[in-house]
C-alpha cells in the first residue's frame, strides 16, 4: 500500500485524513505532520495515525500531500527541498498556489499534482478537480484520482482552470451553508422554533441535492417543477430576483476567483 503523509493536518487534512480511513485506508499506511503538539495528540487519539516531522514523512512517504494555508507555505518547502526523495509525489491542496511555485522551490524534477478538494471529503462526498505538473506523469495522475476517488468525485481540468474551480466547488460547500442558515433564519422570522426550522431546512436542501445528482434533469426543470401558476413559490422567487441574488452569487464567486488567483500571485518569483 501506498504510504501518504498530509503535511499540515488542520481542517482539510483531517477531512481528508478522516475520509481516506472510512474508505478503508489503513491507519498504518498514513501519517501526518502539525505544527503543534496538542494537534498531534487529538488526531493521533481520534484516527489512530501517526504524528510524524517533516523530514520523517519525506523519508517514509511516496505521497506527500501539502494541506497548509497558502501564506505558510514558503517555509514548509524550504523545510521540504533537501529531505526529498527523488520520485516522491507532491500533492498540493492549497487555494491559489500554482504547481510551478513547487517545482520552482522543490529539486528539478520533483511531481507535483494541484488539487482542489472540498471538505465533504469529510463524509465521502468531497468534489476535487486535479491538474497535472510538468513532471506528473499519468501514473501520478491515476494515483491521485484513485486516492480523492475513494473520498469522494474527481475531475481532470487544465491548471488554468483551478482559481475559477475553487471559487466553485472549493468554496462552494460554505455557499450552501450560509443559504440554510439564511433560510433557518427565515424560519424564526415566521415564528418556528430553531429546531424545527433547521429540520425542515436541512432536510429540503438534503432532497434538493439528492435530485440535483440523481435525477438526471437540469435545476430550472426541478426549480419550474416546485413553483406553481399564482403560488407561493412564484413569490419568494420574484423576491431573491428583486433583491439580486443570482447576482451576487455571479459576483461573490467572481471575487473568489480573483482571491484564488491572488494567493498564487503573492509567490510569483
Ligand atoms: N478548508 C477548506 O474548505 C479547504 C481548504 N483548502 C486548502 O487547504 C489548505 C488548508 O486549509 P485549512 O485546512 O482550511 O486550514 P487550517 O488552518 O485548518 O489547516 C492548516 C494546518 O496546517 C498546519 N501547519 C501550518 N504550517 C505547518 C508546517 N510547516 N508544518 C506542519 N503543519 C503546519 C497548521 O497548524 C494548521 O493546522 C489551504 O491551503 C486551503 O487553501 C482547499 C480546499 C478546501
Ligand atoms: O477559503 C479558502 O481560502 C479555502 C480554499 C477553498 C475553500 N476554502
Amino acid at each position: 500500500m501506498t504510504t501518504i503523509a498530509v503535511l499540515g493536518a488542520g481542517k482539510i487534512g483531517e477531512a481528508l485524513l478522516s475520509g481516506l480511513l472510512d474508505a478503508g485506508w489503513g491507519a498504518g499506511d498514513l501519517l501526518f505532520t502539525e505544527r503543534y503538539e496538542q494537534r498531534c495528540r487529538e488526531l493521533t487519539e481520534r484516527y489512530g495515525v501517526r504524528a510524524v516531522t517533516v523530514a520523517e514523512a519525506a523519508g517514509e512517504a511516496e505521497v506527500l500531500v501539502v494541506a497548509v494555508k497558502p501564506q505558510d507555505i514558503d517555509p514548509l518547502l524550504t523545510e521540504l527541498n533537501p529531505l526529498l526523495k527523488p520520485g516522491t509525489l507532491v500533492v498540493s491542496l492549497c487555494a491559489g498556489l500554482p504547481t510551478a511555485l513547487y517545482e520552482r522551490e522543490l529539486p528539478e524534477g520533483t511531481p507535483v499534482v494541484r488539487v482542489m478538494p472540498n471538505t465533504p471529503m469529510l463524509v465521502g462526498q468531497a468534489m476535487s478537480a486535479i491538474s497535472a505538473g510538468a513532471h506528473a506523469t499519468q501514473e501520478h495522475m491515476d494515483l491521485v484520482e484513485k486516492l480523492l476517488g475513494s473520498v469522494g468525485k474527481v475531475l481532470r481540468v487544465p491548471e488554468a482552470q483551478q482559481d475559477a474551480v475553487t471559487a466553485l466547488s472549493g468554496s462552494g460547500p460554505a455557499y450552501f451553508f450560509f443559504l440554510v442558515e439564511a433560510m433557518i433564519d427565515a424560519g424564526i422570522l415566521l415564528g418556528l422554533p430553531r429546531a424545527t426550522a433547521a429540520q425542515l431546512i436541512i432536510q429540503s436542501a438534503v432532497g434538493a441535492a439528492t435530485m440535483l445528482a440523481d435525477s438526471g434533469e437540469h435545476p430550472v426543470t426541478l426549480r419550474e417543477a416546485v413553483t406553481s401558476p399564482a403560488g407561493t413559490t412564484i413569490m419568494a422567487i420574484r423576491e431573491l430576483e428583486k433583491h439580486g441574488v443570482r447576482a451576487a452569487l455571479l459576483a461573490a464567486i467572481e471575487a473568489a476567483r480573483d482571491r484564488s488567483a491572488e494567493l498564487g500571485r503573492a509567490h510569483d518569483a
